[in-house]
């Protein structure tokens, strides 16, 4: 089975060069909302469906096609009731094929050749609103501390103090085995003997953004909010708060340390939503989807090396563990590393 995803989040007007949904070409790059995540996906889904039935091509085997409309809202009403419909007609699927990771074209340190990474598992995640309520009041007698400097202190606590390091722990210590030939000297020979340096290329890794993302269970702040006028205290101060949970811990295990880290009882903590992280696919050489994945991105993008990663971002495919073991996260694309910020 085939996944893509039509929605896209929302494109407010300022800090666009050009009009978010013009899908205008430039100097070899589409802008617009949503052009890399998810319609280059749809697109080429539906291209190839079009040039299969245009030549006339028969299948050796059925395949389905779903294209979800509320991936960035979690799924609920697209993936999940795609789900529901094929469990309820008793499908099984051999593997399915979602967006994620991409032919990733320097955006390892090291490694110079371009890399086919496809995630066999995805991050799990938990959102937290974390509230507190003191007394309001007027700004001409300030008490000690207010709900605004009590919550800033605890998100303060938990971006001074990040998760652990889990790097070797989970999945990703296989994709640096695996591409350890593409690393030049010295780095190929500590990426074959990790057991040796993982304590020094864990340090290393945690030192850029996306490299952290895959060495730890992260932690994003995304919303504070509170206070209405500038001579009020307000009574309540809230802030959401989204980890991303390394395939080595639970949500259990991460509410535990983050409840330690906050450490003041005045924070009310509650869970909008949380999901452990996926299983881990299947990615060895009996492996039918995996290999086909392989044998395909070979012949598109010039041999370029496959390796198994974790994808950092969640996709509609997560909700698909029931109907099979095989779930693969890959984007047919090449990403630089200044894409990512795109
Ligand atoms: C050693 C360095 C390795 C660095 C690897 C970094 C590569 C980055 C390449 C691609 C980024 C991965 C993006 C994956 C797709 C994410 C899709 C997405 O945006 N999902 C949203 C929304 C969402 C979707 C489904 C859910 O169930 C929940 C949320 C997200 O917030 O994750």
């Amino acid at each position: 089975m085939i996944l893509a995803h039509l929605d896209v989040v929302p494109a407010p007007p300022e800090g666009w060069d050009v009009p978010p949904f013009s899908g205008e070409e430039r100097d070899g790059y589409i802008y617009g909302r949503g052009t890399l995540d998810d319609k280059s996906c749809v697109i080429g889904v539906l291209q190839a469906l079009e040039l299969m039935l245009k030549r006339g091509y028969k299948p050796k085997r059925s395949f389905y096609i779903g294209l979800g409309h509320d991936e960035e809202v979690s799924g609920h009403n697209g993936a999940m009731k795609i789900v529901e419909r094929l469990q309820s007609r008793g499908v099984k699927l051999l593997f399915v094929l979602d967006e994620g990771l991409a032919v990733l074209d320097g955006v390892i340190q090291g490694v110079k050749r371009p890399v086919a990474l496809i995630g066999t598992t995805e991050k799990g995640s938990i959102t937290l609103n974390l509230t507190v309520n003191q007394p309001p009041g007027h700004s001409s007698m300030p008490p000690e501390e207010t709900s605004i400097g009590i919550l800033s202190a605890a998100v303060s606590r938990l971006e001074r103090n990040p998760l652990p390091n889990m790097f070797g722990v989970g999945p990703e210590a296989s994709m640096f085995e695996q591409l350890a030939g593409e690393f030049a000297f010295p780095l190929n020979v500590m990426m074959a003997n990790l057991w040796l340096f993982s304590p020094i290329i864990s340090r290393v890794l945690e030192r850029t953004p996306s490299s952290n993302a895959i060495v730890r269970t992260t932690t994003a702040i995304t919303i504070f909010n509170a206070g209405v006028k500038s001579n009020v205290i307000p009574r309540m101060a809230r802030a959401t708060v989204n980890f991303r949970i390394h395939p080595g811990q639970t949500v259990t295990e991460v509410l535990d340390i983050v409840r330690n880290t906050i450490s003041d009882e005045r924070v009310e903590i509650s869970v909008l939503n949380s999901f452990d992280p996926l299983p881990i696919s299947p990615f060895d050489e009996s492996n039918f989807g995996y290999q086909t994945l392989q044998r395909t991105i070979h012949s598109v993008f010039s041999a370029a090396p496959v390796a198994p990663g974790v994808c950092i971002g969640n996709t509609d495919s997560r909700h698909f563990v029931n109907l099979t073991d095989s779930i693969y996260r890959f984007s047919p694309f090449k990403m630089k590393s200044e894409d990512l910020s795109r």
